[in-house]
Parts: C-alpha cells; sequence; structure tokens
C-alpha cells in the first residue's frame, strides 16, 4: 500500500479531482458510467437479483443511480427508479443518464419502497449542505424499518463528507464511494452510517492527486512505517531511546501502564519517577521498568540533568494540581520530545497560554474529549478541525481520542484512525496508549508519525484480542501487532508530509 491510497478528500478536493478528469479529457457522462457501473457490480457481487429501488436525486448522485438501476436491469434485476422531482428537472450528465432509463419510474414516496428487497440510495451525494428533504428521509426510514439492505452511492444521503455530521441520515449497510474516502466515512456518525465502506476506481488518474496536496490521511502503515524504528545487528539497548514517565500517588496503575506501553513499544529503556513512598508500590509490579524514587517534587529537575532520556511522559495518574504543572513546566523546558494526557493537560485548564507557550520541543498532546473541551474550550466545530486548529494553537501534535481519533500536526496535516475496536473503552487502554507514543518518541521517531503508529499499534493489539479486554492486556498485545506490521510489505518511498 502506498500513501496515496490513504488520502482523504474534501467535497470541494473531489470536485476538482472530478473537474481535471474531465478537463484531461474524460467525459463526465464517463466518470458517472464508471460510479454507476462500480455500485452495480458491487451489489452484484454480494446479492443475487431480486426487487430493487433505486432512489434518485436532483443531482449527479443521481445519475450514478440512474446507470446502477439500468446495469443491473441489463442483468436481469426487476428495477424500479423513485425520483426525487422531476426528470425533465435534471441537467448535465445526470440529465444524460436519466433518459438513457427505460424502465419503471415514479415518484419518491415510503410508498415507493413497499415490494423491494433491495434500496439503492443515490438521492445526495458528500456535499449536501441542508438537512435531508423530508420525503427522503421517510423513504429511506421505511425502508430501514422493513429491514431491506440499503446501498448507499458515495455517502448515506445526509451525511456531511468532510465532518460526518448527519443531517438527517438513515444510514446504510454498504456505502461505494469514488476514487478516495471523504474525511466523513471515517469521523462519527458518518463512519457508523456507512456501514461497509468501498472506495471504486472510476478513472481518474492516480496523479491528480498530488496536484490537489490532501491534507488528511486514514491511519495505515503506510502513514509512517518508513520512520517506524528498526533493529540492526548490534543494535544496543542505548540506542534505542530511555523513556521516563513520571508517576504519581495514590494512584499507580496508570503509569505504570503508560511504562510498560513505552518498553513495549520499544524503548531500549524506561524509567518511572514516582513519590517515594510509593516506591514499593511501582518497584513490587515492574521488573523491566526501573523505578526512580522523587522525595521532592523538585527531584524531578535534578533526575533530569542525567541527560540521557530520550522521551519524557506525564499525565497518567497525575491529580490536576500544582505540582504536577511544575513537572510539566520542568519536564518541557528540557526540550525533549514530550507527551501529555489526563492531569498533565487538565492541570492548565485555567490558564492554557502558559502550556502552550512552555512546549518548544516535539509534543504530543492526547486529551479524550473532556480533557480537550476543559484545554481548548467548547466548539461545535467538527473533530478534524477542532483537533487542527487545537494542534496550530498548542503547537504540539494533537491526538484527540475516540472511536474516530483525530492526530493533528499544527501544519494541519491530521490523520483519522478507524482502527479502533470498541473493546478500547476500557479504563487505563489511553494510559497505554500515551506509553506507546513516548517509546516510540524515545527512540527517534517524529512527533506526528509516532502518535499515528502508537494510535494504530493500540487498535491493532485490541484487535487480536476481543471481548473481555482490559488495559492490562494491551502491552503485551503490541508485540504482535508489531509483528503484524511485516504483512503491510515493503516500506513506501515517501509517507505523508
Ligand atoms: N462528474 C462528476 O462530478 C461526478 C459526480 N459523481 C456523483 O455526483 C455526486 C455529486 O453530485 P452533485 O454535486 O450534483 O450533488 P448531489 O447529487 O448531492 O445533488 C445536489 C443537488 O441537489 C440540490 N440540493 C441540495 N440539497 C438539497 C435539498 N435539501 N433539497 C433539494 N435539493 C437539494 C442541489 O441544488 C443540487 O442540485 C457525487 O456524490 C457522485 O455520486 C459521480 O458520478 C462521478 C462523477
Ligand atoms: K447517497
Amino acid at each position: 500500500m502506498d500513501a496515496d491510497k490513504t488520502a482523504l478528500l474534501t467535497v470541494a478536493q473531489m470536485r476538482e479531482a472530478d473537474e481535471r478528469a474531465i478537463a484531461a479529457g474524460t467525459p463526465g457522462t464517463t466518470l458517472m458510467q464508471h460510479a454507476g457501473d462500480a455500485v452495480a457490480q458491487a451489489i452484484a457481487r454480494r446479492w443475487t437479483p431480486r426487487p430493487l429501488t433505486v432512489l434518485c436525486g436532483p443531482g449527479n448522485n443521481g445519475g450514478d443511480g440512474f446507470v446502477a438501476a439500468r446495469l443491473l436491469a441489463q442483468q436481469g434485476w426487476p428495477v424500479t427508479v423513485a425520483l426525487l422531482g422531476d426528470r425533465e428537472a435534471l441537467r448535465g450528465d445526470a440529465r444524460f443518464h436519466a433518459h438513457q432509463w427505460g424502465g419503471p419510474l415514479v415518484s419518491l414516496s415510503p410508498d415507493a419502497v413497499r415490494h423491494a428487497r433491495l434500496i439503492v440510495d443515490a438521492l445526495f451525494g458528500a456535499g449536501l449542505s441542508r438537512p435531508l428533504p423530508d420525503v427522503a428521509a421517510q423513504t429511506l426510514a421505511a425502508a430501514r424499518a422493513r429491514g431491506v439492505p440499503v446501498v448507499a452511492v458515495d455517502v448515506p444521503s445526509g451525511v456531511d463528507g468532510d465532518t460526518g455530521a448527519s443531517l438527517g441520515a438513515v444510514g446504510a449497510d454498504l456505502t461505494v464511494t469514488f476514487f478516495r474516502k471523504k474525511p466523513g466515512h471515517l469521523l462519527l456518525p458518518g463512519r457508523t452510517l456507512c456501514g461497509e465502506i468501498e472506495v471504486a476506481d472510476i478513472g481518474i488518474a492516480a496523479p491528480a492527486l498530488a496536484a490537489l496536496q490532501p491534507q488528511a490521511h486514514e491511519n495505515a502503515p503506510a502513514c509512517w512505517l518508513p520512520s517506524l524504528p528498526a533493529l540492526g545487528h548490534g543494535t544496543h539497548k542505548y540506542q534505542r531511546g530511555h523513556a521516563l514517565v513520571r508517576g504519581g500517588y495514590p494512584t499507580t496503575g496508570a503509569a505504570r501502564l503508560a511504562a510498560l506501553g513505552a518498553a513495549r513499544a520499544g524503548a531500549g529503556l524506561t524509567s518511572v519517577a514516582v513519590p517515594a513512598e510509593s516506591l514499593a508500590i511501582y518497584a513490587s509490579h515492574l521488573l523491566s521498568v526501573m523505578v526512580q524514587p522523587l522525595a521532592q517534587p523538585a527531584d524531578l529537575s535534578a533526575l533530569l540533568e542525567d541527560g540521557r532520556h530520550t522521551a519524557l511522559l506525564a499525565g497518567p495518574g497525575l491529580p490536576d494540581d500544582p505540582v504536577t504543572r511544575d513537572a510539566v513546566l520542568t519536564l518541557l523546558g528540557t526540550g525533549k520530545p514530550c507527551v501529555l494526557d489526563a492531569g498533565a493537560l487538565t492541570a492548565f485548564r485555567y490558564d492554557p497560554e502558559t502550556l502552550f507557550r512552555a512546549i518548544e520541543g516535539p509534543c504530543v498532546l492526547t486529551p479524550h474529549e473532556g480533557e480537550f473541551q476543559r484545554l481548548f474550550g467548547m466548539d461545535d466545530a467538527d473533530k478534524l478541525s477542532r483537533a487542527r486548529r487545537a494542534a496550530a494553537r498548542s503547537g504540539a501534535v494533537l491526538v484527540l481520542k475516540g472511536a474516530d481519533t483525530v492526530i493533528a500536526a499544527p501544519s494541519g496535516l491530521a490523520i483519522i484512525n478507524a482502527n479502533a475496536p470498541s473493546t478500547l473503552a476500557t479504563a487505563g487502554s489511553g494510559d497505554v496508549l500515551a506509553g506507546l507514543v513516548t517509546g516510540l518518541l524515545a527512540q527517534g521517531m517524529p512527533a506526528f508519525q509516532a502518535a499515528a503508529a502508537a494510535t494504530w499499534l493500540h487498535g491493532d493489539a485490541a484487535t487480536q484480542f476481543g471481548p473481555g479486554l482490559i488495559a492490562d492486556d494491551l502491552p503485551g498485545l503490541v508485540p504482535g501487532a508489531l509483528a503484524r506490521l511485516a504483512q503491510h510489505g515493503q516500506a513506501p518511498q515517501a509517507e505523508i508530509s
């Protein structure tokens, strides 16, 4: 897989890709023919012929629907088209293909799906910017209520391709989209509404992608594999970095999970610096991780003078108090790669600018939604925009966690992760993630790539386990996830930038 395959296009970029392909000599009617053909083929691969109703809208999405209807009818499927609006009102390529349709044509209404055993939703594409018309929502809902499978063209109508927001979408079992996915296929609730997603080639030349300069990607090894640390013959543990985690007390499990994450990600040495009174607790549960007692919070500065640490983590298990603030500012003051999570973020809720000013070296912030809002404030923008804005404001790489984790760099480059099973919704799983990022940073991986790779490994580790997963299991599953990277083949020439 090459990184181009992971590109996500905005609605505007997809329109531009269509226009470029047309300008380069492929007529719009041909692109639409290919799009409808891809939908028909995706259907024929999954279902045997049965009564099919194709719901067509007033734009080009509807045009794709007319093509799919014609091709499936030619293969013997009993097909009815239910049109929103008037055939004579259609324009351009859609008008052309609508006039190629000679089969039954009815007006869109819930009645139109009464006898259907499969529905194609070609009402609206990813660019819809106003709520789905009532009759469209009602017709789709009527089909869903009867349990009839729905195949969406481009997106389930009502899903915003840029944000994943629902403008009254009902959802589909299969979504066939064209050329590349859009962010809305991966961001919630769009991702859930899409069902299975198939990306079809409709004849837009791949080099067109470079001109579009995509700024978002779907997380996959191709995005970061070339900068994943590799072991060579004779590698010494001191060449694999030294991760330091600031542990807390009385909450000790979080930092221990994080430390194990850092070690499993491949840091040559991992240490936890802990309040002296908790030394025995940490030491009795960690064998391969070194435990360093701090008699005074100020001892952290002295410990860091040693200079051999290559990445630093604070947050898991720390309270959001002044001691944590000081610890964070001490870590950031070294200029070394830092990861801040949980209490280390919330400690700056009343004064985020102090934190942002202190961020100078490579830094990764890993908030969940609550921590994000405490630090960056409430904002009703979509998740991708919020993560990008927060990265630009803080100067750090943002990992805005959730089932659709967004990793954003201050430059605006972003990666959306779809590789996270819901079993990760368990206490402590974020601590392990913070540790994985730290372990990769410790080995010299750049912050954006380390954040994306850690998010991928975290999800892939969980995927190997299944139900019943707890955070304690995760560090031990990371080696399997690392081993599976080999299946992604040769590293591509260039990762995203
Ligand atoms: N040549 C191309 O541009 C290609 C486009 N393709 C298809 O074209 C789609 C995009 O086509 P369009 O840009 O025409 O978008 P849509 O098919 O989503 O249609 C938008 C049309 O609906 C109208 N509209 C929007 N919201 C409405 C509302 N709430 N109520 C009533 N009318 C509303 C708009 O004024 C516009 O006429 C893609 O999703 C894809 O399926 C594919 O055929 C590939 C080639
Ligand atoms: K659609």
